[in-house]
């Protein structure tokens, strides 16, 4: 699975909460990534370089969290065109709505793929990612197949035991 590798970046170490569960769930799936903080707002030269060498880093998706004002996710795909995939972290003042807004309406010719705010769209951006790279892997789809499966198992049980 050499060159497959997937940045998980995020704004802050406060993000991490959240975006550990993508890393979990890249880790589960046997995806190889990265965890990173870096903020547009400050860290601005470490973010271009970032994105300007992402392809050659060897970064096939970039998963980006951030919190507020989130142009991590935006400012990363201005300067790559690995496809970046931007997680809304939610927010003690405006519950994440903020970071919604702020990631999903890009102008057109510079695409994030958003997710849903906080958990869920944390796990939904690994496995998003690792979808992606199954185009042309056909072991992470394999895995990915494999986590549907328990997933369904799970939840097939979880209904079950209502009737005990
Ligand atoms: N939205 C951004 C950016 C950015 O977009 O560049 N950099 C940091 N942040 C966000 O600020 C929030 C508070 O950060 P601190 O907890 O470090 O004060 C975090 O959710 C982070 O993602």
């Amino acid at each position: 699975m050499i060159g497959l590798l997937v940045a998980v970046v995020m704004g802050s170490t406060s993000d991490w909460p959240v975006m550990k569960l993508a890393a979990n769930v890249l880790t589960e799936l046997d995806i190889p990534h990265k965890n990173t903080v870096i903020s547009a707002h400050r860290m601005p030269d470490e973010l271009a370089q970032f994105g300007k060498t992402a392809r050659s880093q060897g970064y096939s998706v970039i998963i980006a969290g951030a919190g507020g004002a989130a142009h991590l996710p935006g400012m990363l795909a201005a300067n790559t065109t690995v496809p970046v995939i931007g997680v809304p972290v939610k927010t003690r003042t405006l519950s994440g709505i903020d970071s919604l807004l702020s990631i999903v309406q890009m102008p057109a010719g510079v695409p994030v793929g958003t997710t849903a705010i906080g958990d869920a769209g944390a796990t939904n951006a690994a496995l998003y990612a690792a979808e992606m790279l199954a185009i042309t892997d056909a072991t992470v789809a394999a895995k990915l197949d494999t986590y549907r499966a328990a997933q369904t198992q799970k939840a097939r049980e979880s209904g079950a035991s209502l009737h005990e």
